[in-house]
């Protein structure tokens, strides 16, 4: 890929830097859940704020379809990253104007202005070049930190960077980095580990990762169908009838390919989804009429552990089973802690898989934990991210 500059090739000192992040955190009641996108970005503001920038943040939180929202205003945000860098942190409630501009006009260096959710405005979401340059015309650089919203053509995220200095930021490079290092020299066995539920969106990502990897398990509602394909009875699990021959021609681009590919060979089947339901661990080729997958079997547990424990490089994306209810947690939290336990460098992409790791306390022994679930999905298929293509040529 065309090297980018980033925020080290410049002087940054006295200049106005419109920094997008991605503050798309969860909240409730108006206040931040969890604050990981947040943290995330602190390495960046902190090198803008030593460098004697005058640091103008940007972001969207939600989807408000360019209207104003009050529940998507973004000083909740501010204040928390007020609290993590123990200085303030002023939130506007606009994102460009008149009253932005006199904020912007008395800033010292080092000060820290955060703009009020860019989605608010229409043109965000259609890269309108209006909006790119009314943003522009705020600042003298831009720098793209916000990786997780790296896959979006928007204005504060691509349609700028033709107007300014565009640059990438600490989070940017590093979660590029990670990345494009696990995909173009791996070290092996390099694993990729599958599940979760949205098969339509991962049917891309495991045809290129199949050209790369040494081990491919598929694990969580992802598996059956495969299992379906392979013509075993799957009940009413969770299915993607269209995709049976694609999971077949998988299966034998695997072989060809000499990549081994993990299928479960068990699973806690329920009589109904639902925390309460009737469970019980069957073979996968024995599934009941009636009764659904909900995680894998306790015999599949011991196999991918095993492969994970003597893999060097493993990526995860994508749930076992459904973790969120404990009857079917047993599978995520076992590929969690074997993860935790790996020697291996482990990469977690994907907002339910690294909910999963907070959720079983093995956060902190993960060597990378991406903050963009469909932008690491995207980077990893090896589709350009319109947010990174914008930057400016090395
Ligand atoms: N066997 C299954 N049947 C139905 N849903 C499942 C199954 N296994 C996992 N899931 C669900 O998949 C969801 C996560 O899927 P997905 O969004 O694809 O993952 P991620 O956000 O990590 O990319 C979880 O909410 C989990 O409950
Ligand atoms: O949360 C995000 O994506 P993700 O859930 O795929 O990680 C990003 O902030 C992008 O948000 P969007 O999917 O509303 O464009």
């Amino acid at each position: 890929m065309q090297q980018k500059m980033t925020m080290k090739d410049l002087d940054l000192k006295g200049k106005r830097v419109f920094c997008r992040v991605d503050f798309n955190v969860p909240m409730s009641d108006g206040k931040v859940t969890d604050d990981t996108r947040i943290r995330a970005a602190v390495p960046t503001i902190e090198y803008l704020v030593n460098q004697g920038a005058k640091v103008i943040l940007a972001s969207h939180l939600g989807r408000p379809k360019g209207q104003v929202n009050e529940e998507m205003r973004l000083a909740a945000t501010g204040f928390r990253l007020g609290e993590l860098l123990h200085k303030e942190v002023k939130s506007l409630d606009e994102s460009i104007g008149e009253k932005v501009e006199q904020d912007i006009s008395t800033m010292q260096e080092g000060d820290i202005i955060l703009l009020e959710n860019v989605r608010f405005h229409e043109g965000e979401e259609k890269n309108d070049d209006k909006l790119a340059q009314a943003f522009a015309s705020l600042a003298d650089v831009f720098v793209n930190d916000a990786f997780g919203a790296a896959h979006r053509a928007h204005a504060s995220t691509a349609g700028i960077a033709s107007h300014l200095p565009a640059v990438s930021g600490l989070l940017l490079e590093k979660e590029l980095e990670v990345l494009g290092k696990a995909l173009s020299e791996p070290e092996r066995p390099f694993t990729a580990i599958i599940g979760g539920a949205k098969v339509k969106d991962k049917i891309g990502v495991i045809d290129h990762l199949l050209d790369k990897v040494d081990n491919l398990i598929i694990g969580g509602g992802l598996s059956y169908t495969f299992i379906k394909a392979q013509g075993y009875e799957i009940g009413n699990s969770l299915v993607e009838e269209d995709k049976l021959d694609l999971a077949n021609s998988f299966i034998e681009k695997a072989k060809q390919k000499g990549v081994k590919f993990y299928l479960p060979v068990d699973a806690t089947v329920a009589n109904e989804f639902s925390k309460d339901a009737e469970t019980k661990s069957v073979k996968i080729t024995e599934i009941p009429a009636d009764w659904m997958g909900l995680d894998i079997g306790p015999e599949t547990v011991a196999l991918y552990a095993d492969v994970i424990k003597n893999s060097k490089l493993i990526i995860w994306n994508g749930p076992m089973g459904v973790f969120e209810m404990p009857a079917f947690e047993n599978g995520t939290k076992s590929v969690a802690q074997a993860m935790a336990e790996t020697s291996g460098y482990t990469v977690i992409g994907g907002g339910d898989s690294a909910a999963a790791v907070e959720k079983f306390h093995v956060a902190e022994q993960m060597d990378h934990i991406s903050t963009g679930g469909g932008a690491s999905l995207e980077f990893m298929e090896g589709k350009d991210l319109p947010g990174v293509s914008a930057l400016t040529n090395k």
